[in-house]
């Protein structure tokens, strides 16, 4: 799978913030069995925790704690592991960084570099890296899930399937090349394999298609509130956001720029982001304002259109987006003087309907978390080669007029993209992009 295997021992803090209670030093590589048997005096059974005093490479005592060892290839990089726990203090963790440091072979991992070993020596696939690294950046219930649940393999499941499918079409191909010579041989091949492509590609393309509901689940689901000048959005979203994100004044047009803050709601991340008022624009930077605000909105999963029900400015909703319509500062209009019936009546003053706006976003984010149990494309790479899979099926289904060869190397380089996907080909020069985006010490 690589070019060579990593021989330095790394060593990181894969622990959180100091000081806490606890730290958790790890290791993997060659060197760790002779560091732990010259650290903690006897390499412990493995995977069994023992209290050891934790010395330094010249004898020093730092710190007393447990002291794990995992063999490879039964660890978690494939390698020798080992764990240190040890008191969370500043000076105790770095009195033990240092020490391991000092032992010859070792050094500090670099970000993921330990998900990188696991990789590099098959313990996961590339979509099981990715959904660590996703369970790690997790912050709200449903992005858990789902990142778990990409964690079982069950995109390698899929795509194998998917290439078997594959080479079965292949080696109908391969057999009808072999029997072209001969004359009266029925075409196998056009009757049953092509209709089976052709299949498989409407599958990819379907399966490519819900990585809507991925990134919903994993970046939030976007939500924009747009109105007239003074509609009360700034308002609406400092008392979402239950803090003083936004600047809000009487003054129309106080907001210019797209302001946003995350959302937990019911388990589902909600972005929701202010936009500056819409009306004919008095100057160049409001009028760059309201461009972005439009946007935002044509973009958006769900459109908050605000009107400010003591002074009604109608808005039109760009480019049909779901929208939700509320009337605001229901403190200020008796119900019977309403300028129209809205899906929602707001103060964000007495915090009238904000229960029922808060009940109404969590209706429409929440069916996006039903889609957890299913396998769904999650990064945009996953994306960007199933795109290429379902490209390479249908220009092999295009080319009837050409010769079989070519259309069966279609077929190839379709199971190619499946095993990119999976990190099995051609990655090299991702992992470091990947890979960067952990901590240290995962
Ligand atoms: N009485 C009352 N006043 C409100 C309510 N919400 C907002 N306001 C007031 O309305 C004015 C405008 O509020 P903002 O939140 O700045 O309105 P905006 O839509 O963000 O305005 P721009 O950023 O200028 O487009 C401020 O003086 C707020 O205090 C409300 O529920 N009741
Ligand atoms: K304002
Ligand atoms: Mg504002």
């Amino acid at each position: 799978m690589t070019d060579q295997m990593p021989r330095d021992t790394i060593f990181a803090l894969s622990s959180g913030a100091l000081p806490s209670g606890i730290a958790v030093v790890r290791l993997s590589g060659p060197a760790t069995r002779t560091v732990i048997r010259k650290m903690a005096g006897t390499l412990p059974p493995p995977r069994q925790a023992q209290l050891r005093d934790i010395k330094s490479g010249e004898g020093n005592q730092l710190d007393r704690g447990l002291v794990l060892f995992f063999p490879g290839p039964a660890s978690f990089t494939g390698e020798d592991c080992g764990e240190l726990h040890l008191h969370g203090g500043r000076a105790v963790v770095t009195a033990v960084l240092e020490a391991l440091g000092a032992f010859p072979g070792l050094r500090m991992a670099e970000a993921g570099e330990f998900t990188r070993r696991a990789f590099l020596n098959g313990k996961i696939d590339l979509p099981g890296a990715e959904a660590l690294s996703d369970l790690i950046a997790a912050e709200t219930e449903a992005q858990r899930r789902f990142a778990l649940a990409n964690t079982t393999e069950a995109h390698r499941k899929l795509y194998d399937k998917w290439r078997q499918q594959l080479i079965r079409a292949r080696a109908l191909i391969e057999a009808e090349l072999d029997f072209a010579d001969e004359s009266d041989v029925p075409g196998s091949v056009a009757d049953t394999v092509w209709p089976e492509v052709a299949a498989l590609r409407d599958v990819i393309t379907a399966h490519a298609a819900t990585y809507r509901d991925a990134e919903i689940i994993r970046d939030g689901f976007q939500v924009v509130i747009i109105g007239a000048p003074n509609a009360g959005k700034s308002t609406l979203l400092n008392a979402l956001a239950r803090r003083e994100v936004a600047i809000v004044t009487d003054e129309p047009g106080t907001t210019r720029d797209v302001l946003e803050v995350a959302l937990d709601i019911g388990g589902m991340k909600v972005v929701l982001a202010d936009t500056a008022g819409i009306r004919e624009a008095e100057g160049r930077v409001e009028a760059i304002g309201i461009e972005r605000s439009l946007e935002r909105a044509r973009k958006a999963d769900l459109v908050l259109l605000l009107e400010d029900m003591a002074a009604p400015h109608p808005v039109e909703i760009p480019g049909g987006a779901q929208a939700i319509r509320i009337g605001t500062k229901s403190d200020l209009v008796p119900p019977g003087s309403r300028p129209q019936d809205y899906d929602c009546v707001i103060s964000a003053h007495t915090g009238e309907g904000l229960d029922r706006l808060l009940g109404l976003l969590r209706e429409a984010s929440e069916g996006f978390s039903s889609c957890i149990g299913n396998v769904l494309p999650f990064r945009a790479r996953h994306v960007a080669l199933l795109n290429e899979a379902a490209a390479e099926l249908g220009f092999a289904l295009e080319r009837e007029n050409d010769g079989l060869e070519l259309r069966a190397e279609n077929l190839r380089r379709a199971g190619q993209a499946l095993a990119q996907i999976l990190g099995e080909i051609d990655v090299e020069h991702l992992l470091d992009e990947i890979f960067s985006t952990f901590c240290v010490g995962k």
